[in-house]
């Protein structure tokens, strides 16, 4: 099977997806967040502290490149399609599915997961993320085989949404 790669905004559920799919499939998670900390050896806000949104998007451009095997669940971060290099390695894949939500359900979201640091939604006012998601909304639309709504669901319905979208 091609991987599946989950994209979406920060809250959407791509990595509560991923691992629900992960184990429902029993097949591995590559969790880019996770993997770009683990390389760097330093926290995600440590990365955007030192070496600014450009490096970070450098990296996880390396671990998206050198993990995109078949066979696997993606779950990407948010702001992946923002670096051309990556959106044009996820653009040619065709199992890509945008986990699309309310805006205003996806900060209430964020602003409740106090696990996942995320320096580009901490201290933010609500009104500059949602313009964040409108300058994103579209370059996920574009790169998204699947739209899934993800607004009224559980982790499990929306997984196993996915699992008939794949046909597994
Ligand atoms: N469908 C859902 N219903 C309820 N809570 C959810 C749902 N999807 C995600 N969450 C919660 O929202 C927060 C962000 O989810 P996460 O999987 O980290 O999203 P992402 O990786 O897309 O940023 C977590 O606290 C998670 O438990
Ligand atoms: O939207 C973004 O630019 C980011 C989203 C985060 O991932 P999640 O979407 O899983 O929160 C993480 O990659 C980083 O904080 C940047
Ligand atoms: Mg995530």
């Amino acid at each position: 099977m091609e991987s599946i790669i989950l994209i979406g905004f920060m809250g959407s559920g791509k990595s509560s997806v991923g691992k629900e799919l992960s184990k429902l499939l029993n097949i591995n998670l590559v969790e880019v967040d996770q993997l770009i900390a683990d390389v760097a050896g330093k926290s995600i806000p440590e990365i955007f502290e030192e070496e600014g949104e450009a490096g970070f998007r450098e990296r996880e451009f390396e671990v998206l490149k050198e993990n995109l095997l078949s066979n696997q669940i993606i779950a990407t971060g948010g702001g992946i399609l923002t670096y051309p290099k990556s959106a044009e390695l996820i653009n040619r894949q065709s199992n890509v599915f945008f986990l699309k939500g309310d805006i205003n359900v996806l900060i209430e979201r964020i602003s409740r997961d106090k696990t996942n640091q995320r320096p580009l939604a901490n201290q933010k006012k609500e009104s500059e993320i949602i313009s964040l998601y409108k300058i994103r909304e579209q370059s996920y639309h574009d790169a998204a085989n699947y739209v899934i709504d993800v607004t009224h669901k559980s982790i499990t319905q929306i997984a196993q949404e996915i699992l008939n979208k794949v046909g597994r």
